[in-house]
């Protein structure tokens, strides 16, 4: 099933473009990560598929209905987790939680038992009772996203749900997701941290201006920008009876000996890391390995000649 469809979908504020005829799908069960420096247009995306802003033509169906035509149904299938954290500071975790529920229709006991699921499922169950600014910022963030999960949307958006906060409470949320995913949740999930997107998600869109300019997965869009790649191997006996095995392995390019160091040259893709290591192998020890695979950040680079964090950073 096809959870989100947009077709040609153009926004203007004024004479500025901030959607440029945009297409893009995502299929039920994926995590699709959506990447795009500064102004992209990831969150009016975000804000067109959610009904919180009109977009000027163009259509967009989600769970294979019309967006405009069945917007109150639509939305109470989506999870929406703002950049901005939108809790209340004077209600507990809990108390949050059942406000959020009870927007969904949630009541009585079906509403007890989701509060306390989704505390749990985020890791705040020990802290139900107390008020989000005992909080720190990671904890906060992860009220925020309980609150768009506590009536089990089919679809969840997330934008940029971690940003500034600990290591830890970032491992927490990626897990989260991870286990919403792995029940049956469709993630769209937007990020300007690479990592993020290259551990979460298959597939990938990058955007930038206005436009989706990749789409694919993550080992598909390094293989568009990149035809190689490196691996160095420090090894106990390279004889030149092993460089001439290297060398016959299909996709090997170049094999070269400085040193007791082996660099070889693959083609991308050809996922000739083991056979090398194999080879290798039976001829001694390895004291070192190396490989140099370009990375979604090459791609976001080459793609938008912009720096991701540069961006963030602005
Ligand atoms: N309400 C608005 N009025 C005028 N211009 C807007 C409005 N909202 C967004 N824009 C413009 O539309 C473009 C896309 O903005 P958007 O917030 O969607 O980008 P983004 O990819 O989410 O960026 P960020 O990573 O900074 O959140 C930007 O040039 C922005 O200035």
């Amino acid at each position: 099933m096809t959870v989100i469809h947009v077709e040609n979908i153009v926004k203007r504020y004024g004479n500025h473009i901030a959607l440029d005829h945009v297409d893009f799908a995502i299929n039920e069960g994926e995590i699709l990560g959506l990447l795009g420096p500064n102004g992209a247009g990831k969150t009016t995306l975000i804000h067109a598929l959610t009904g919180i802003i009109r977009f000027d033509s163009g259509r967009i169906h989600v769970f294979e209905k019309n967006l405009v035509q069945h917007l109150v149904d639509i939305k109470s299938q989506i999870g929406l987790v703002t950049q901005e954290i939108t809790i209340f500071h004077d209600l507990t975790a809990k108390e949050n939680l059942q406000f959020f529920g009870r927007i969904y229709g949630l009541r009585g006991a079906t509403l007890k038992e989701r509060v306390e699921a989704t505390l749990a499922l985020v890791g705040l169950a020990g802290h139900a009772s107390k008020l989000p600014s005992k909080f720190s910022g990671g904890m906060q963030r992860r009220l925020n996203i309980a609150c768009a999960l506590v009536h089990q949307p089919r679809l969840l958006i997330m934008d940029e749900p971690t940003v500034g906060i600990d290591a830890q409470s970032r491992n927490y949320i990626l897990d989260t997701i991870r286990k919403l995913n792995k029940q049956g949740t469709t993630i769209l999930y937007t990020t300007h941290y690479i990592e993020e997107v290259q551990s979460l998600a298959k597939r990938v869109v990058i955007m930038d201006e206005g436009h989706i300019i990749a789409d694919g997965t993550v080992e598909e869009l390094v293989s568009k920008i990149h035809h190689e790649e490196k691996i160095k191997l420090e090894i106990e006996d390279p004889s030149e009876t092993m460089l001439k095995k290297l060398r016959r392995i299909e996709g090997i390019k170049q094999v070269g000996l400085i040193g007791k160091e082996v660099h070889i040259i693959s083609q991308a893709g050809a996922g000739n890391l083991d056979r090398v290591l194999a080879i290798a192998r039976e001829f001694g020890k390895i004291y070192s390995v190396e490989a140099e695979k370009p990375s979604l950040e090459d791609v976001f680079l080459t793609l938008t000649g912009k720096r991701l964090r540069d961006a963030e950073e602005e």
